[in-house]
């Protein structure tokens, strides 16, 4: 499972935590203005926007699972298991596979406003990027500084859903996600009223009370709640520094810690890193499962004008900070 959010604070985020059993080789890749992205039924894309990222890169081309671009347009993609429907080719439309979702949209739009024109002319159409790597069942986060839509391509079509809360975790559809937030319109950051009842006073024993019923567990409804109530009502400083830190403890809060989360006879889903993009400034800082130290890759330390991808293998060993 997986957790996206945004967050405002300073400037402008986007976290992803990936949540997997196994891992592609992934690696923070900056892809160019001038790579040649090639795409299986529609024109390459020579020059575009360039994006920062965490792909496998596989035959020189960037398999994108989360990236910003040079705009501050972020997109991820999540599992959707199940709902997930990618058609066969469309003549009247862009064909373009899940796999080349992430570069098609990022190369070329600026914000949701201006992908919101691309998407109604978009079939996500059923090409395997190889035998070895077939479709994964996604459905995507995308978000720029000011708003956040759900992209999901189910059996009746593509579904576009403004997303009020900027938060994407796996099944059910989004539509029942966002509903299933109703249900908890009891919690708040400060303790509860005793409404209990005439005759029975109840005691206000406890600090947090009014967080007992937020989910704990690590299924996907339950990441939902706890990821946009613990956003929902963060504070933080007004610098970068701070915003960084909280935005990590929110997507920590949802992170899954191995041993919990049994896939298969002794395997274990875990998280294995976690993201966070400054979208206005085009830094990308990540921990993983490994190395709880917050690292930093600036995408504009590499040539942007470049053809080639500059790619930064994770850092994923503990570094001690000895005190003494
Ligand atoms: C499985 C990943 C999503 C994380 C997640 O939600 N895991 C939970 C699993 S579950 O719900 O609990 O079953 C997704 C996110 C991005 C995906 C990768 C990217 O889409 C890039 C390529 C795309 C290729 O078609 C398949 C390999 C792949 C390299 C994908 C493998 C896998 O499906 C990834 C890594």
């Amino acid at each position: 499972m997986c957790t996206a959010l945004t967050f405002n604070a300073h400037d402008h985020y986007f976290g992803r935590n990936l949540d997997l059993e196994v891992s592609y080789g992934q690696q923070v890749v900056v892809t160019p203005r001038n790579y040649n992205f090639k795409f299986r039924k529609v024109a390459d894309l020579s020059n575009h926007y360039a994006m920062i990222g965490v792909a496998a890169v596989i035959d020189n081309y960037p398999l994108y699972f989360d990236a910003t671009n040079e705009k501050g347009l972020s997109m991820a993609g999540l599992n959707y298991p199940d709902n997930a429907f990618y058609p066969d080719m469309a003549a009247d439309k862009d064909n373009i596979t899940p796999f080349e979702f992430i570069p098609w949209i990022l190369g070329q739009c600026d914000s949701v406003a201006s992908a919101r024109q691309l998407l109604p002319k978009i079939n996500l159409v059923n090409i395997n990027f190889s035998d070895q790597l077939p479709l994964s069942p996604l459905h995507w986060l995308l978000a720029d500084q000011h708003e956040a839509v759900v992209i999901e391509s189910d059996r009746d079509g593509l579904h576009v859903y403004d997303n009020p809360v900027g938060v994407l975790t796996n099944n059910p559809t989004f539509d029942k996600q966002l509903f299933n937030l109703n249900n908890y319109r009891d919690l708040s950051s400060a303790n509860p009223q005793d409404t209990f009842g005439k005759g029975m006073p109840l005691t206000d024993y406890s600090r947090g009370l009014g967080t007992r019923n937020l989910p704990g567990g690590l299924d996907s409804e339950s990441r939902f709640v706890r990821a946009a109530f613990n956003k929902a009502n963060a504070v933080c400083a007004d610098n970068e520094e701070a915003s960084i830190t909280q935005l990590f403890h929110i997507m920590h809060s949802v992170e899954q810690q191995n041993g919990l989360d049994e896939v298969a006879p002794g395997k274990f889903e875990f998280t294995i890193y976690t993201v966070g993009y400054n979208q206005d400034q085009g830094l990308l800082y990540y921990t993983t499962y490994h190395n709880n130290q917050i690292n930093l890759v600036d995408m504009n330390k590499c040539d942007l004008e470049s053809t080639d991808l500059c790619a930064y293998p994770f850092i994923d060993s503990q570094a001690f900070n000895k005190v003494n």
